[in-house]
């Protein structure tokens, strides 16, 4: 065990939203049935992230190994109409047990089902996107999975590691961690080669990490290939990605706390980098906010976040957490961000100090109307 201080581990260090995917081999103890002992484990270090005020989002498989066990079936089957049968049998288990485990630290769990439709879909992804941020910002534990007995091969997502980066994307979380029942990548499957080892810290982009990852067991789907991917896909929003041995007693609260475990894959950029790359590129803006001179000149001379009190008019119907064009009194663009505040709760602030805030909406969700990580000068 090293306390060796790495630079990307700070950025897991000082997570304040994480993505947690727990793999089927996991999950089932090799197909043995839901491991109740090890979920528990994971829900305990998953309620000490979150009385430390961090946002835990779960992307749990095992819905069809769980179910496979309790129909008796030995190998996983072929055939779509009987894997979506065991992914309904099994995906009950997994959200009581979930729900039992949760209830032991007085929280509560959200099942949230999705295909690959709900997340290309543009009005579907915003309904996705606000269900799970009205979820967090309850204080629910939301349980993600792929919604199995619906996907048909052309809306399927197929594995829950790329399920787990896009929900990141969803969320802008910073980090994703993939926990699974290796220690993490290693530059060869050590199922096959006991004497390959582990890479400690490597770069999300990097060719050179998919051509060590191989294909996964029998119980699992993508392997290391699908966790290579999905770490470059939670690159693109700036989140950072773990890959780590479930087993490791205490894996999540240590890999919080910066301890060198497992992989760690980071953006090529700086994660704040990253994630305004990638605000840069989100085409639809639900909105406008007119920005006086003095709130133009603080945005694009020092990098500041964008304060009510700078901004003169807006436009659009927009909630929390959506894209919107800053422009200046001439109509010029100046900056794109994710607004902190929905359209009504704008209208009634601007011009205003925040100071102001509470007294005027009766509670204050942040001080800034768009915070500087979340906002991209043109
Ligand atoms: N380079 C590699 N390093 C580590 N594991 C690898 C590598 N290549 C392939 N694997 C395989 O990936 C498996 C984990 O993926 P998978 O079976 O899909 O698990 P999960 O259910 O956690 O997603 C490991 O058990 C291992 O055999
Ligand atoms: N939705 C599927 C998950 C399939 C999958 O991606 O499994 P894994 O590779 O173990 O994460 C299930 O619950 O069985």
């Amino acid at each position: 065990m090293s306390n060796e201080r790495v630079p990307g581990r700070d950025a897991l260090r000082g997570a304040r939203r994480v993505v947690v995917k727990i793999g089927s081999a996991l999950l089932t103890n090799d197909g043995r049935g839901l491991d109740e002992a090890a979920i528990g484990g994971w829900v305990d270090q998953i309620a000490a992230l979150h009385h430390r005020g961090i946002d835990v989002v779960l992307v749990s498989s095992g819905a069809v190994a769980a179910g496979m066990v309790r129909l008796g079936w030995q190998a996983r089957p072929a055939a779509v109409h009987e894997l979506q049968a065991a992914a309904a049998v099994g995906q009950n288990g997994l959200t009581q047990c979930y729900e039992h485990h949760f209830a032991r630290h007085d929280l509560l769990t959200a099942q949230v089902l999705l295909t690959h439709d709900d997340l290309s879909n543009r009005k579907r992804y915003l309904n996705a996107r606000s269900a799970l941020r009205t979820l967090v910002d309850l204080r629910v534990v939301p349980v993600v999975n792929e919604n199995d007995t619906v996907v048909t091969d052309e809306i399927r997502f197929g594995d829950n590691d790329t399920l787990g980066a896009l929900v990141a994307n969803l969320l802008e979380a910073d980090a994703l961690v993939i926990l699974t029942d290796q220690e993490g990548l290693f530059n060869a499957d050590p199922r096959h080669h006991p004497a390959a080892s582990l890479i400690h810290e490597g770069r999300a982009g990097d060719p050179r990490l998919a051509a060590m990852a191989g294909g996964g067991g029998a119980l699992g789907r993508g392997g290391m290939t699908t966790k290579v991917q999905a770490a470059r896909l939670a690159a693109r929003s700036g989140a950072v990605t773990a890959i780590a041995s479930g087993r490791q007693p205490g894996v999540l609260t240590r890999l919080i706390d910066g301890e060198r475990l497992g992989t760690l894959l980071c953006p090529e950029e700086a994660p704040i980098a990253a994630r305004k790359r990638w605000l840069a590129g989100q085409l639809q803006v639900r909105g406008s906010l007119t920005l006086d001179a003095g709130a133009v000149k603080v945005l694009r001379d020092s990098g500041s976040s964008l304060l009510a009190v700078g901004v003169k008019m807006l436009s659009g119907d927009f909630v929390r957490g959506d894209m919107v064009l800053c422009v200046d009194e001439q109509g010029e663009r100046v900056a794109k961000g994710l607004v902190n505040y929905g359209a009504d709760e704008a209208r009634r602030i601007l011009g205003q100090p925040s100071h102001r805030i509470e007294a005027i909406l009766g509670y204050m969700e942040a001080p800034e109307l768009i915070h500087r990580d979340n906002l991209v000068v043109l």
